[in-house]
């Protein structure tokens, strides 16, 4: 069976990597795009598609979905877009596949019970690269022993949210087997407001953002006379392609929402 895919972002720096890889890969079609208009109405107006790519973009989900039927949406968009883009695929029996970031636990929660009411499957993945699901395994593998933990994740000047979802993930995953704990000396006091980033159940969670970086994360355990530094490097957005292929798989043998993609792994 060839599974139909829509991305939503596909003019985007994770959009159009989406394009290629989901337009290159056996047992997938792509059939259509979401994004805003600017050249033409097909993918293969644009020059970075290639020509014979005559995929239709549309601005509007509830059209894409009526004139192309995908069985799969990729979302690559924005904080602002993606809630309403996933509920809506969910409530028309199209699976989300969602890259995209800055979820509330709310929207998180509202999402879930509408996958599982209307038993359509959902991934909900804030990374999808390989060694970044295998950090966030092994930085909730070493909390057990050492409580005493600070995230600094590094991303590329253009990204709208912060904390990243990784590194909110990671802390949330930390926090399953970690007693609430407050870091630093009790009595610390920020002189510049931030000084010692954003407090996730007394963990500290720090965001860089500088040009030339993609994606990175370390996570720092302390101990007595010991640091163990856990890190991870995306130097490409293709290094997330390999997660999403599989997601698009994955997510029609499912018939609920899973959040994180270390639970499929
Ligand atoms: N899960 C993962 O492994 C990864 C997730 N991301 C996330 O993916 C998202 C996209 O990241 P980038 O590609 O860097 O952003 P980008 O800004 O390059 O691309 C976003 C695209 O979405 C489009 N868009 C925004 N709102 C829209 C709407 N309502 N309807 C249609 N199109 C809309 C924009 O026009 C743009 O083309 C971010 O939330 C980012 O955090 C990024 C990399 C990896
Ligand atoms: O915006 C990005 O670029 C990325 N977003 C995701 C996140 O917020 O964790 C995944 C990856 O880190 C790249």
């Amino acid at each position: 069976m060839t599974i139909r895919v829509a991305i939503a972002g596909a003019r985007g720096r994770m959009g159009s990597e989406a394009v290629k890889a989901v337009t290159k890969r056996d047992g997938m079609e792509l059939v259509a795009a979401l994004d805003y208009k600017r050249v033409g109405d097909s993918l293969a107006e644009l020059e970075i598609f290639p020509p014979n790519l005559n995929v239709p973009i549309f601005t509007n989900l509830d059209q894409l979905i009526e004139d192309t039927r995908p069985d799969v949406l990729i979302d690559l968009t924005n904080p602002q877009s993606v809630y309403e883009h996933t509920k809506v695929a969910l409530m028309r029996n199209v699976r989300p596949v969602v890259g995209t970031t800055g979820f509330t636990d709310e929207q998180l929660n509202e999402l879930k019970t509408l996958a599982e009411n209307s038993k359509v499957g959902c991934i909900i993945a804030p990374n999808f690269a390989i060694g970044a699901i295998l950090m966030m395994k092994f930085a909730k593998e070493a909390a057990k022993y050492l409580p005493d933990v600070e995230i600094i994740e590094l991303h590329h000047d253009r990204k709208l949210d912060a904390p990243s979802g990784t590194g909110l993930k990671t802390a949330q995953l930390i926090a399953e087997v970690r007693n609430e704990k407050k870091q630093g000396h009790p009595s610390e006091k920020e002189t510049i407001d931030g000084a010692r980033g954003a407090d996730f159940e007394g963990m500290r969670i720090h965001s860089v953002r500088l040009p030339g970086l993609v994606a990175h994360q370390e996570v720092l355990f302390g101990g007595d006379g010991q640091l163990l530094t856990i890190r991870h490097d995306s130097y490409n957005r293709e290094s997330f392609m390999g997660g999403v292929l599989y997601c698009v798989e994955a997510v029609m043998t499912i018939e609920n929402l899973v959040y994180g993609l270390e639970n499929l792994i």
